[in-house]
């Protein structure tokens, strides 16, 4: 029934997936060691699934519980016939991972964990059990060595990137963000794993920015920690939890969904006028294609009504087809005003090929009405240039920005994103000055007292677009390969195209229009705007896929009843 094109599930920052497994050793479903036995189980399975035949392999164990798995690893492979090299170190490892390291040390030895041995190592498979969600600094000296020449600075990366294994997550690899902890300059040579294996529930740093392209495929492995998912008794907070949903995590249960079964049954019941009605203000003459785009989408996912709305003069450009338009003049926000009285108009569409001194005049009128409605493109152009760009925004609102856009109406927050990210050394403190450096310090500041409050230690952009959702008290859909949703009260939903073979092709002109245009047609629908910008989300990427190759985005609406009856419509 489609599951595996729209399978949802939750994801987990670290301090997350810490108190989850907490909670399962304090309630007695499983000791630590028993945890750390599965997860290095679940990791030896996996790469004999991929190298059936018993080959060497080059373990490399860190400091923490992500080395304890590694010392499972290494254990597991010996017994399966694998000659088995562990390199680690010398240091008092927590205690379930001090026993996984003497239950190896019965069966061979740790050689020193540096570059030079490694090195000296040739295997078929290396295992990357350095760090996982434990990282909280940039890592230094001989592990930053060994991390950069797994990274390829020895000059072959593509060596590693086909037998490379990541615990948890490549090494280096900041697990609540997907970028490296540590800079610019070492991402250059972060690691590029050919499989992660990663328990219970994908990260956040999994789906988010380098994740995905560091990480290789990703299995979640289940090691029973069997935490109630569905609100009862969570041993996390209600609406703490992300969810993701991207088509291809290799052999997770799909107890969630992107699409739900409430959401097929609404897809495909009712009468034209239980529909809704969805009004798309389109721009002035030979601006006329973004919207039409839209408008076919609003139609395609089954908006009972759409009316296009250009002005007076721009009407005739309209007459174009889909024939099922209705097209009505909107010159004023006096117009616009009048329109909405009409109270069966259910859903606005502003932004795509409205031009922005259009859209500057009209969104006072739209916004006092407090009607569901979508802002895209010149919309969000014309919300950037306002004195107060968040004025008047309200719940039932989906703002769909691309990066871009979404850096012009919280400049403070994209500049938070993109620039290096804390801890600073003092080499790039001292390269700036004033205000720069104050606001550097602050992000340092915030950095330590997140890590003491056990949460993500890097700003990432789920963080970003949460951030931005709760300041403009809406919805807000930062498109991207890593689309993030968040509404008003913090809920996030991370749709990880990285993860779709869509993703190319959805990078395609127009294709936010047609974008816009779903969720307008679902938010006409009565979908409510955060389940409309999911659901929409992912009916995109799923026409996307259902086309493929070649893709314009003319062909995106028109695929919409092909991915409905996949589903079973
Ligand atoms: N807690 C549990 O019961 C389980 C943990 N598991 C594994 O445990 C991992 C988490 O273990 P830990 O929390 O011990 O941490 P990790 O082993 O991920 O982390 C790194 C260790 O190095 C230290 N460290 C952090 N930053 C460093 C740096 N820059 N340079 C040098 N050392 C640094 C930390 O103090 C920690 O001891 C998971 O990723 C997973 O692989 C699994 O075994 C499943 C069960
Ligand atoms: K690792």
């Amino acid at each position: 029934m489609g599951s595996d094109m729209f399978g949802s599930r939750e994801i987990l920052t670290s301090a997350q997936i810490r108190a989850v497994e907490r909670w399962a050793m304090d309630s007695g479903i499983a000791s630590g060691l028993e945890l750390m036995e599965r997860a290095g189980a679940a990791v030896a399975g996996e790469i004999r699934l991929r190298w059936p035949k018993p080959a060497r392999a080059c373990v490399m164990c860190g400091p923490g519980n992500n080395g304890g798995d590694g010392y499972v690893v290494a254990r597991l492979l010996n017994e399966a016939g694998w000659q088995v090299r562990v390199l680690g170190m010398d240091n008092t490892p927590p205690p379930d991972a001090a026993v996984m390291k003497r239950r190896w040390l019965e069966i061979g030895p740790v050689e020193a964990l540096n570059e030079g041995v490694l090195r000296r190592k040739s295997a078929d498979v290396y295992v990357d059990a350095i760090s996982g969600t434990g990282l909280t600094r940039p890592l230094e000296g001989e592990l930053l060595e060994t991390v950069g020449y797994l990274g390829g600075s020895g000059g072959d990366w593509g060596f590693f990137s086909k037998r490379l294994v990541a615990i948890d997550g490549p090494s280096g690899l900041c697990l609540d963000s997907g970028r490296m902890l540590g800079g610019s300059a070492d991402t250059l040579f972060s690691p590029r794993a050919a499989l992660t294996v990663t328990f219970d529930s994908p990260r956040v740093g999994h789906v988010l920015a380098q994740g995905p392209e560091l990480c290789g495929e990703l299995v979640v492995a289940d090691i029973g920690l069997n935490w109630p998912r569905m609100g009862r008794n969570p041993p996390l907070h209600p609406g703490q939890v992300t969810r993701v949903s991207g088509p291809s995590f290799a052999r997770e249960s799909h107890d969630l969904f992107a699409i739900r079964p409430e959401d097929l049954a609404k897809l495909s019941d009712g009468h034209k006028f239980s529909h809704g009605h969805a009004l798309v203000v389109a721009g002035g003459a030979g601006q006329g294609g973004a919207a039409r785009l839209s408008a076919r989408a609003a139609l395609r996912v089954g908006a009972g009504l759409v009316t296009i709305a250009p002005p007076q003069d721009a009407l005739i450009e309209h007459a174009l087809p889909p024939d099922a338009l209705m097209r009505r003049a909107v010159d004023t926000a006096d117009d616009l005003a009048r329109r909405l009285e009409d109270r069966r108009i259910t859903a606005v569409l502003l932004g795509p090929g409205c031009g922005v001194e259009r859209a500057k005049a009209l969104l006072p009128a739209l916004l006092e009405t407090r009607r569901p409605c979508v802002l895209d493109a010149d919309a969000l152009t014309a919300l950037s240039q306002r004195k107060a760009p968040l004025e008047g925004l309200h719940s039932h609102l989906v703002l769909t920005p691309h990066m871009g856009e979404f850096a012009r109406i919280f400049p403070d927050i994209a500049a938070k994103l993109a620039g290096p990210q804390p801890p600073f050394d003092q080499h790039t403190l001292g390269q700036v000055k004033g205000e720069e450096m104050a606001r550097m310090l602050a992000q340092d500041a915030e950095y330590r007292a997140a890590l003491a409050a056990e949460r993500g230690p890097l700003y990432s952009k789920l963080d970003a677009v949460r951030d931005a959702a709760r300041r403009a008290g809406c919805v807000i859909l930062l498109k991207g390969p890593d689309t993030v949703i968040a509404d008003a009260n913090g809920t996030v939903h991370v749709h990880a195209a990285s993860y779709d073979a869509a993703a190319p092709w959805l990078a395609t002109a127009g294709s936010g229009d047609v974008l816009a245009g779903i969720i307008a047609g679902l938010m006409a629908r009565g979908w409510p705007a955060f389940r409309a910008a999911t659901l929409g989300a992912a009916l995109h990427a799923a026409a996307a896929r259902s086309f493929g190759p070649g893709l314009i985005a003319d062909d995106l609406p028109d695929q919409l009843p092909a991915v409905f009856r996949g589903l079973g419509l």
